[in-house]
């Protein structure tokens, strides 16, 4: 620190040095004065004007590229505040580097784009001459070239991944989103006292070439950026400005705070730096000697400059999962949660970072746009809980409501048997009723906590424990993790399952925290403007890149993060004075967990086979799989003989177990199952359907006629029919022969596919069948692809279980007889017992062929 300020101190020395020498010179170098100079005058102030450039320029800043050594070590000075641009050369054997103030005081603009190869050389050359003199890591490049397709920026790629430079914006969106990046980057809260500066960084946009169609529009915000950017480290150099105008809306005045450049031939004119003159000359605005730019600096040179800053900061960030985790094996699972739980989220310098569950940071909120590291972040926070405290002390519940993987690896799958034994339920791609339905699971046990507060006589959550292992309880109650990765989806919409959800949220949020149960909300799109008060129980916000909306408004800190890197703050995300440090608030570097995929299968196989035996894998909610009946429990069982009565199974309902959704056969008129829709998969449910009635029956104590009178059923129902035939009598009939069984003094089940192809006349005895067949055994199962003929069949005659496919709501409200819930989607379907008033959405049962991966 000390030598920096000795540094600072040093550098405006030899500024004051170097401008009284520039003041000294600018007398003869005006060369419109009434004496003609004496040249020997004026080598000795050239000599004296290089001497002042290599103090206020010096290594990489001033020093000629095409003779630069690479041995020239990196960093000096922050900001490097003087670049040299080229060489003035006010005499044929005269010369000295022309140099700009640029970070730390204004901006650069030349009056051409870099399509000409004198502004394409400079523009790299400046490049690499601020990147290779500002400490590694302090200086972020934005790039926009429109015209150019980002040639001018493509030496420079390998910062990219270091977060140091964007990939070049290069049309009119593009601008805009630098533009949108550039504006939060200002500092807030101008107009009130100035605040000394915390940043120990600055954000350079580089605009190579306007893209076409910029409008005034962006042209007023980079305008905007100009006037207010070098306040808060923001810095520009726009070539081609200003842009050729168009229309009156689009001509610009030059940039304020700014250097301009303009390119003629073959020299280029320096006009004066803001707030400052090159000469004495008050007519004269401009340095009064030629300036030949510096070219394009040589390859190598721009590419081991490069290759330097990436291994900087790939040393600088080298997390691993293992830093994150236990550090000796007797750690794992030693964590007792009665006071709270903790895990190392990620490393601020060598330090680690421990972020705490208790009752002061009871929830977290995660924010970071897409491809941010959000999943790299929560598997660490899962990972590090997982390996600290065992399942009876933390129980989990995952649940994702984007398309991905997020949670997919703590389930078991065909290739890895194993699962994380703390995860309870986990929810991949999940719909928002089985979001609400495990909320309402969480409800509950937040329930039936207070009532054992109440009990016990208690306040709060270790003293819950104490009592109940005083009660004698041999197993501790676990604290609960809830995370919700895209929980806007879930309070998306302005219907049931969203008012519910958002209640029951709010409910968990307020109380959650003295029953031991916690949240982690996490969003690539926060829209922080629900109740204030809700998002106010979420005092530990962890801003990712792009995710600076978790913390308030007036905190920019998160502005520019690189991938791997997060704000993590402990007070509602607030900013708070600019000084050195921040106590609430820290930046870490989090590793990518799947970096080393060895060590996280080894770990995750030792978690689990740490497990008590008869810990039951989660309940795992896949929303893209499909459902077959061949690995429903409640089919097994009936299989097994242990069924209590005849029910079809059509599906799993969305709740937390995923319950087989069942509809019973009793002798109640109306008793039979419809299904409706028209897509083929109408007839896979009737045949699931069919398959675990019989199921159901004691062999050859029951009988099928089965009938297909589409083609689409036309392979399933001989399938089906040949599979029953092994334990009940079944007969396969046509149209006619249907018309002959709808005959309720014969007990059975008639299956149908495609009832609505039935021939004029067919149905003439469907009215009594569905009336009194079921009081005598006889029910039916038909799949109709058009709900207006089954209306039209049974005119009024109640059926009273209807499941809907790809039928739109307004059809079900009318079918039903008032309106519910439903929006067809794939691989869904709307379940409602009349008799029993009961709807259940649920994942029908497909055959298994065609849909296995
Ligand atoms: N700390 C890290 N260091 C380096 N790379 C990382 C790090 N974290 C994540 N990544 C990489 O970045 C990419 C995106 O990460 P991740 O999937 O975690 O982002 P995300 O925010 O969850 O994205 P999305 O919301 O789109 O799913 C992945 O390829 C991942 O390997």
């Amino acid at each position: 620190m000390a030598d920096s300020v000795s540094r600072v101190h040093q550098a405006a020395a030899l500024h004051r040095q170097a401008a009284a020498i520039a003041e000294a010179a600018a007398t003869v170098l005006d060369g419109d004065g009434p004496a003609t100079p004496d040249p020997l005058e004026q080598h000795r102030l050239v000599e004296d004007l290089r001497v002042a450039a290599a103090a206020l320029a010096p290594g990489w800043l001033g020093a000629p590229l095409e003779a630069q050594s690479l041995n020239t070590p990196l960093g000096g000075v922050f900001p490097p505040q003087f670049v040299r641009l080229g060489v003035a050369q006010p005499l044929d054997d005269a010369r000295f580097p022309a140099l700009v103030p640029l970070l730390g005081t204004g901006h650069l603009t030349i009056d051409a784009t870099a399509t000409d190869s004198r502004v394409f050389g400079l523009l790299r050359s400046i490049l690499v001459r601020l990147l290779a003199a500002a400490p590694a890591g302090s200086l972020l490049v934005r790039a926009v070239d429109g015209v150019g397709a980002g040639e001018v920026f493509a030496p420079f790629a390998d910062l990219r991944d270091a977060g140091l430079m964007s990939p070049p914006a290069t049309d009119r969106q593009g601008l805009r989103d630098v533009l949108a990046e550039a504006e939060k980057w200002l500092r807030p809260g101008r107009g009130v006292a100035p605040r000394r500066s915390r940043r120990d960084r600055m954000m350079l946009v580089v605009i190579a070439s306007l893209p076409e169609m910029t409008e005034g529009e962006e042209l007023r915000r980079i305008a905007a950026l100009a006037q207010q950017g070098p306040d808060s480290g923001l810095h520009l150099i726009v070539a081609g400005w200003p842009p050729p105008p168009l229309t009156a809306e689009t001509t610009q005045a030059p940039l304020p705070r700014t250097t301009m450049i303009s390119v003629r031939n073959p020299y280029a004119v320096i006009g004066d730096p803001p707030g400052a003159t090159y000469g004495s000359n008050p007519h004269v605005s401009w340095l009064n000697a030629p300036v030949f730019l510096d070219d394009d600096p040589p390859p190598h040179l721009v590419e081991a400059v490069c290759r330097e800053l990436v291994a900087h900061s790939a040393a600088a960030s080298h997390v691993t999962l293992a830093d994150l985790l236990p550090e000796t094996a007797d750690e794992m699972w030693a964590g007792d949660a009665a006071e709270g739980l903790s895990t190392v989220v990620g490393h601020d310098g060598d330090t680690p970072l421990i972020l705490r569950f208790n009752d002061l940071t009871p929830h977290w909120m995660v924010g970071g746009r897409s491809g941010a590291g959000k999943t790299a972040f929560l598997v660490n926070v899962l990972y590090g809980l997982g390996a600290r405290y065992s399942p009876g002390e933390l129980a989990l519940y995952l649940l994702d409501f984007k398309e991905g993987v997020t949670f997919a690896e703590f389930v078991p799958t065909r290739r890895d048997r194993t699962w994380l034994p703390h995860a309870r339920a986990v929810g991949v791609e999940a719909d928002r009723e089985y979001g609400l339905a495990v909320l309402r699971e969480l409800d509950a046990e937040m329930a039936r906590r207070s009532v054992a507060y109440e009990r016990a006589g208690v306040a709060r959550f270790a003293e819950l424990r104490a009592a109940a292992a005083e009660e004698g309880r041999n197993r501790p109650l676990p604290r609960i993790l809830c995370v919700i990765d895209e929980f806007p989806v879930l309070l998306g919409g302005a219907d049931p399952v969203a008012t519910e959800a958002a209640a029951l949220l709010d409910s968990l949020a307020r109380t959650g925290r003295s029953c031991g149960i916690h949240l982690i909300l996490a969003s690539q799109n926060m829209l922080l403007q629900g109740p204030r008060d809700f998002f106010g129980q979420f005092p530990v916000r962890i801003a990712l890149p792009g995710g600076g909306d978790v913390l308030e408004p007036a905190n920019d800190s998160a502005a520019g993060l690189p991938l791997g890197t997060a704000v993590v703050n402990t007070a509602g995300g607030l900013g708070g004075p600019r000084g050195a440090t921040r106590g609430h608030e820290r930046m870490v570097r989090f590793p990518d967990p799947h970096a080393d995929e060895e060590l996280l299968s080894d770990l995750r196989h030792k978690l689990w086979g740490a497990r008590n035996p008869e810990t039951q894998p989660p309940r795992v909610f896949a929303g893209y799989a499909s459902q077959h009946l061949a690995d429903d429990p409640t089919y097994r069982s009936a299989l097994a003989g242990r069924a209590a009565r005849p029910a079809a199974l059509v599906g799993r309902a969305l709740d937390v177990n995923l319950s087989t959704a069942a509809f019973p056969f009793d002798a109640s008129p109306g008793r039979h199952l419809a299904i409706f829709g028209t897509q083929a998969s109408g007839s896979e449910v009737l045949d699931a359907a069919a398959r675990s009635v019989a199921a159901c029956h004691q062999p050859r104590t029951t009988r099928f006629v089965i009938a297909s009178l589409v083609a689409e059923g036309d392979r399933l129902a001989e399938a089906l029919a040949a599979e029953i035939g092994h334990r009940q009598e079944v007969v396969v009939v046509d149209a006619a022969g249907l018309a002959e069984e709808l005959d309720p003094q014969r007990p059975g089940y008639r299956v149908v596919f495609g009832m609505d192809a039935t021939p004029p006349g067919g149905l003439r005895g469907l009215e009594a069948l569905l009336r009194d067949g079921p009081g005598r055994g006889a029910h039916l199962l038909s799949w109709w692809r058009d709900p207006r003929r089954f209306a039209e069949a049974t005119e009024g005659a109640g059926v009273a279980g209807m499941l809907f496919l790809n039928v739109p709501g307004a059809e079900v409200a009318a079918m039903v007889g008032r309106p519910l819930e439903w929006q067809p989607r794939p691989n869904r379907a709307l379940l409602h017992d009349r008799h029993a008033d009961r709807t259940v959405t649920l994942v029908p049962f497909l055959a298994p062929e065609g849909d296995e991966p």
